[in-house]
């Protein structure tokens, strides 16, 4: 199988009915984006993904990673990245501690202090480790919580409604960094919004549900 994310017939029930059904390939560095009223079953789509299902959902089909069949794997075992909206950074943590939660285990003290270092200055904020996250502005918390999740060295990325919480410069600020980001990991992208201009500036393939 082929690198990226590949959805290959995917069917997803709930006590029995049909709800979703999928069948694509996101290449590594695309972007698929996915619309549909509410209900639909687009967040659904997403835990089945992550491997994290509420009980009487079931998925059949495959699920495949960057060649590798992932349906049944653990979810913590899955590579798989996931921002919703609104995503909370822990609050009796400061910046820095936020970001080491996202870092895999392993490496000595000082790497993984110039990795937090060097994941703070690429999202335009050198410094902030220290920093109380109750006092961040609101992009500043979805930078965070975008680069706790890119720590953990995703191999695909899952966004769930990821800028609702923002106003719209904000809002286009955080997709740029967001879609940079991921092009530059060569990430394949699964994207759910309600919003127009989001899955314009994603620019792939949309998708609508229902
Ligand atoms: N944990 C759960 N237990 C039982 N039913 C659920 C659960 N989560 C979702 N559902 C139901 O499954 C269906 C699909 O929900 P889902 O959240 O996937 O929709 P959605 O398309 O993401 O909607 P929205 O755009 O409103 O977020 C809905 O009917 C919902 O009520």
């Amino acid at each position: 199988m082929a690198d990226g994310l590949i959805l290959e017939a995917l069917r997803i029930t709930r006590h029995g009915a049909p709800l979703v059904a999928l069948d694509r390939a996101i290449a590594p560095g695309e972007v698929l984006t996915v619309m549909g009223p509410s209900g639909v079953g687009k967040s659904t789509l997403l835990a089945a993904i992550t491997g994290t299902l509420a009980p009487g959902f079931r998925a059949e089909g495959r699920i495949w990673l960057d060649g590798q069949d992932i349906t049944r794997t653990p979810p913590h075992l899955r590579r798989v990245g996931i921002l919703f909206q609104d995503d909370l950074l822990f609050p009796h943590l400061n910046v820095a501690e936020n970001l080491a939660f996202g870092l895999r285990p392993g490496g000595t003290r000082p790497d993984r202090l110039s990795r937090i270092e060097a994941a703070l200055d690429e999202i335009g904020l050198p410094g902030y480790g220290p920093r109380d996250p109750a006092t961040l502005s609101g992009g500043q918390k979805a930078r965070v919580a975008l680069m706790r999740m890119l720590l953990s060295e995703p191999c695909t990325l899952l966004l769930d409604e990821a800028f609702g919480g923002l106003d719209a410069a904000l809002r286009q600020q955080m997709r740029a960094l967001v879609f940079d980001r991921a092009r530059d990991r060569r990430l394949p992208v699964l994207m759910v919004t309600h919003d127009a201009e989001d899955a314009a500036a994603a620019g792939g393939e949309i998708v609508r549900l229902g």
